[in-house]
C-alpha cells in the first residue's frame, strides 16, 4: 500500500505509484515549486504585458500569483487506505459528482467540473472518500482531461486490483470559454474503463446509469 507523506503547498509533489503505471515516469516528475523564481517570472510577465509593476496595486501580485499556482499544483496528501472485502460485495460502487479543479497544460487556465468514479471490487474495498481524494491528487497538476481520466482508472486498478473500474469526467475549460473560440458553457465529457466495466456492456450501462443518477447528463 502506498502512503503519502505530508507536504507544504509548493513542496515536492507527492507521487502515487499509479502515476508511473498510468503514463508518467521519473523523468517527468515535477521539481518542487521555486516561489521566488515564479514570483520574478510573474513580475516579468506583467511587464511584458505592458503593466506597471511599480504600481502599489501590483506590489504583491507576483508573490500572490506564485503562491496561487503552488497551491493549485499541490494536492492535499492522503493515505489511500483499503480494507478486506469480507462480505464479498460484488456489485458496482459508484461515487458520483466529485467536484474538481485542474489546470489545462496548454494555457494554464482552469478546467473544472465533476468526476464520477466507480469500481467492481475484488478482494479489497477502498474508503469512499479516497475516490474523491485520488481525483484531486491527479487534478492538481498541469493536465489534459483525457490523461486525468485514465490516471484515476490506473490508480484504482493498481491499488485495489478490482474486477473493473469506470471513470467519467465532465468539465468546462476556461480556455474554451474565456478566450479563443469563446464557446461558453460547453462541457467536455471523457471516460475510461477497465476490466468488466470495459468488457461487459451491461455493467458499463449500469455504471453510466448511476453516473446519471448522480448528476451526469
Ligand atoms: N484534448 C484536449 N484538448 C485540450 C484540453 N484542454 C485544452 N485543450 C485544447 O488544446 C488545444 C490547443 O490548441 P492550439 O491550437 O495549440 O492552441 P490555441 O491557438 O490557443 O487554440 P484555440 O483554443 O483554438 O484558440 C485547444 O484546442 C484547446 O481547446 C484537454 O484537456 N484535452
Ligand atoms: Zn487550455
Amino acid at each position: 500500500m502506498t502512503s503519502i507523506e505530508l507536504v507544504e503547498p509548493g513542496a515536492e509533489r507527492p507521487r502515487l505509484h499509479a502515476v508511473e503505471v498510468a503514463g508518467g515516469s521519473e523523468t517527468d516528475r515535477p521539481r518542487p515549486v521555486d516561489r521566488d523564481r515564479a514570483a520574478a517570472a510573474v513580475a516579468d510577465l506583467l511587464e511584458a504585458l505592458g503593466r506597471d509593476i511599480r504600481s502599489p496595486h501590483l506590489a504583491d501580485t507576483p508573490r500572490r500569483v506564485a503562491d496561487a499556482f503552488a497551491e493549485m499544483l499541490t494536492p492535499r496528501p492522503f493515505a489511500p487506505t483499503s480494507f478486506a472485502n469480507d462480505e464479498g460485495y460484488d456489485d458496482l460502487v459508484v461515487v458520483a459528482g466529485i467536484p474538481f479543479d485542474s489546470l489545462c497544460e496548454h494555457h494554464l487556465l482552469p478546467f473544472s467540473g465533476v468526476a464520477h468514479v466507480g469500481y467492481v471490487p475484488g478482494d479489497r474495498l477502498v474508503g469512499l472518500s479516497k475516490l474523491a481524494r485520488v481525483v484531486e491528487h491527479f487534478a492538481r497538476d498541469l493536465q489534459v482531461q483525457e490523461r486525468l481520466t485514465r490516471q484515476v482508472v490506473g490508480w484504482l486498478d493498481d491499488e485495489l486490483d478490482p474486477r473493473g473500474v469506470g471513470v467519467v469526467i465532465e468539465a468546462e475549460h476556461l480556455c474554451m470559454s474565456l478566450r479563443g473560440v469563446q464557446a461558453r458553457g460547453t462541457r467536455t465529457v471523457t471516460s475510461a474503463y477497465s476490466g468488466v466495466v470495459h468488457d461487459d456492456a451491461r455493467t458499463r450501462a449500469e455504471f453510466l446509469a448511476r453516473c446519471r443518477a448522480g448528476g451526469a447528463a
